[in-house]
């Protein structure tokens, strides 16, 4: 059954989240928006346009002025400034004016990029979200944090800016391949870890169908991601505070990704840096080791990696520090005061990250 939510911007009503299990709400929704006048670009990848671009072009079909699609190639290496500039470029050729509407079809990737180029267009224009991997379902997708990377750098352009709507078909959870599906687990553990206890116990129950990908067990265990994300976000929209806590895992994670140079998921990325953090949460007396052990372990059967090879801890340890999270020359280090709540940390000093990541760190016996 479609379920939604509303997200409150300064305590307003902002947007709604609307939860389904086909797309056959999506026009009705974006009659909402009165389409009927608008010009409507998708902007997705080559993969998603393979997939879902038709579906959606057809159910498009004599409800908006104009239909148009833009795809780009698959891959984080095209969050760049270069696809926001082919965006441009297409949209003035088509002759989008800032009554217009984009939709963002696929994961994190074209949300991120299609919402910064939303921002940024005519110095604003309306964009929706129809986010297609549970790790867009479940945390990119609401929020507003919109932007690209630069030089390698995560999101290091961007811009807070709010859909004007977020719709989700879980269904499409289904064509995702295993290594995309559960790279989207690492957020939603996230989710569990960092406020609310009763979730992450309710994810350790219910391992198996949510890896046998049960319609009904993704509904919920997205929906439930998303209200743990509403709380935090309308709460500090634009992260001046208590947004930071989305972070956990993220200051280790990012730099693994570019050191990786992006061969590593986003998620597995998250993972690897969760454990990190979990384990410097246990160094702090904070957790237990049972508990930081139970965390660690926990990632295994969803496919999530624990350790990672062949990295250069010195250079990890840098690019934390290039991350968006410095302030004052300290590093605003999110850490588990306990299972289920984060706090933000500055004490983190560069001997217990280097100690964290040769926890993670896999050495081949003689290396
Ligand atoms: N803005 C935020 O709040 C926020 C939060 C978390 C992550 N992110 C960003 O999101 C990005 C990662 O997102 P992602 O993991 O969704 O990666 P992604 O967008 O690259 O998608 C992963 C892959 O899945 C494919 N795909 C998408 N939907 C599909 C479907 N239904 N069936 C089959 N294949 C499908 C894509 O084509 C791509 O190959 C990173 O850039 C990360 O920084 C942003
Ligand atoms: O929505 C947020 O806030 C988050 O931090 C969600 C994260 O999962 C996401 O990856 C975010 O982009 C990381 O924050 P950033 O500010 O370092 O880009
Ligand atoms: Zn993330």
């Amino acid at each position: 059954m479609d379920s939604r939510l509303n997200i409150l911007y300064n305590k307003k009503p902002c947007y709604d989240i609307v939860f389904s299990t086909d797309f056959q709400g999506l026009v009705s929704e974006l009659k909402g928006l009165e389409i009927e006048n608008r010009r409507v670009c998708i902007v997705t990848d080559s993969h998603v346009a393979a997939l879902y671009g038709d579906e959606i072009l057809g159910l498009l079909e004599g409800q908006c002025k104009e239909k148009t699609l833009f795809s780009f190639p698959v891959g984080e290496e095209n969050k760049t400034l270069e696809t926001v500039k082919n965006i441009y470029t297409f949209l003035i050729e088509k002759k989008f004016d800032r009554k217009d509407l984009l939709l963002a079809l696929g994961g994190g990737v074209v949300g991120d990029i299609t919402g910064f180029t939303a921002a940024t267009y005519l110095r604003g224009i309306d964009f929706v979200q129809v986010p297609t991997t549970l790790l867009a379902q479940a945390d990119s997708g609401i929020g507003g944090k919109t932007g690209v990377d630069f030089d390698g750098y995560k999101n290091m352009v961007g811009a807070f800016y709010m859909p004007r709507l977020v719709y989700m078909n879980v269904s499409v959870l289904k064509t995702l391949d295993e290594r995309q599906f559960f790279s989207g687990f690492a957020e939603i553990m996230k989710h569990g870890l960092i406020k609310d206890s009763i979730f992450y116990e309710w994810l350790l129950d219910k391992m198996y169908e949510i890896c046998d990908r049960d319609v009904s067990t993704l509904q919920e265990m997205v929906e439930r991601s998303c209200k743990i994300k509403k709380l935090v976000v309308e709460k500090d929209p634009t992260e001046k505070g208590e947004r930071a806590l989305l972070n956990f895992g993220h200051t280790i994670g990012h730099a693994i990704e570019k050191s990786k140079n992006f061969t590593l998921t986003h998620g597995e990325c998250v993972a690897l840096g969760a454990v990190a953090a979990a384990f410097i949460s246990w160094k702090h007396e904070w957790i237990s080791m049972d508990e930081y052990y139970e965390i660690r372990d926990m990632f295994v059967p969803f496919q999530l990696p624990i350790s990672v090879e062949n990295i250069d801890p010195q250079e990890i340890l840098s690019l934390t520090k290039s991350d968006k999270k410095m302030e004052n020359g300290s590093i605003k280090f999110i850490l588990l005061k306990k299972i289920g709540k984060a706090v933000i940390d500055r004490t983190v000093t560069d001997e217990d990250i280097l100690n964290a990541l040769s926890e993670i760190h896999y050495v081949e016996d003689g290396e």
